[in-house]
């Protein structure tokens, strides 16, 4: 299992952003191509290794955590909510801001509400900055984070996250950009 995302990953190549090396894989970029069969990997290990029964919502984050949460929501039959980079002012719309390791925006969350049970799902985790805003405001909500999953982990985000939030951040695959390459990082 995983075998698809892990040779995908040793294979994509990496561009620099100032400092920051980032890599360039169609999960997390929707580049150059996104095989159904990768993705489906992906669904088909979370369908198979969680038990979904108690999610209302999955939630995905603008804008790669999109495809995960809508081949999930299609295969599982649980509806999706998006949190946006663009605002729509809705009652109760709660505001986000996120900061990468190359890049800050603001996040919209709409559709979320107290006792949700939520499934949070992202293509990546790197500095944590994404992962951390979101969850605080989910507490701020009220909604009940069931499970936080994230196919690609990079660096140290998800420690830090999990010990600022107390939440389990549970990733699928974990990799380290050694001399500005991808190599994955076996448990
Ligand atoms: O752990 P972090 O350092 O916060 O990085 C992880 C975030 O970076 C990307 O978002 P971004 O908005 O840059 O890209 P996207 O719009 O392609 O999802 C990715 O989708 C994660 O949300
Ligand atoms: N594709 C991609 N997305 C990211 N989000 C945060 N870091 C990265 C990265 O290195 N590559």
């Amino acid at each position: 299992m995983l075998d698809e995302l892990k040779k995908s990953l040793l294979e994509c190549p990496v561009v620099k952003k100032g400092d920051y090396y980032y890599f360039v894989h169609p999960i997390s970029d929707g580049v150059p191509l996104v095989e159904p069969d990768l993705l489906n990997d992906i669904i088909d290990y979370i369908i198979d290794n969680y038990n979904l029964e108690l999610i209302d919502k999955i939630v995905g984050i603008e804008s790669m955590g999109i495809p995960l949460a809508t081949a999930l929501s299609i295969k599982t039959g649980i509806p999706f909510v998006v949190v946006r980079k663009r605002s729509y002012g809705l009652e109760g719309e709660c505001q986000v801001h996120q900061q990468t390791g190359y890049s800050e925006n603001e996040l919209y969350i709409n559709g979320i509400y107290e006792n949700d049970n939520i499934l949070l799902i992202d293509d990546v985790v790197s500095t944590g900055g994404t992962l951390l805003s979101v969850i605080k405001a989910f507490d701020r909500i009220g909604a009940n984070l069931v499970n936080i999953i994230l196919p690609i982990e990079k660096d140290q985000g998800r420690e830090i996250v999990e010990k600022e939030t107390g939440y389990t951040i549970d990733t699928l695959v974990r990799i380290k950009m050694v001399d500005g390459k991808v190599t994955i990082v076996e448990d």
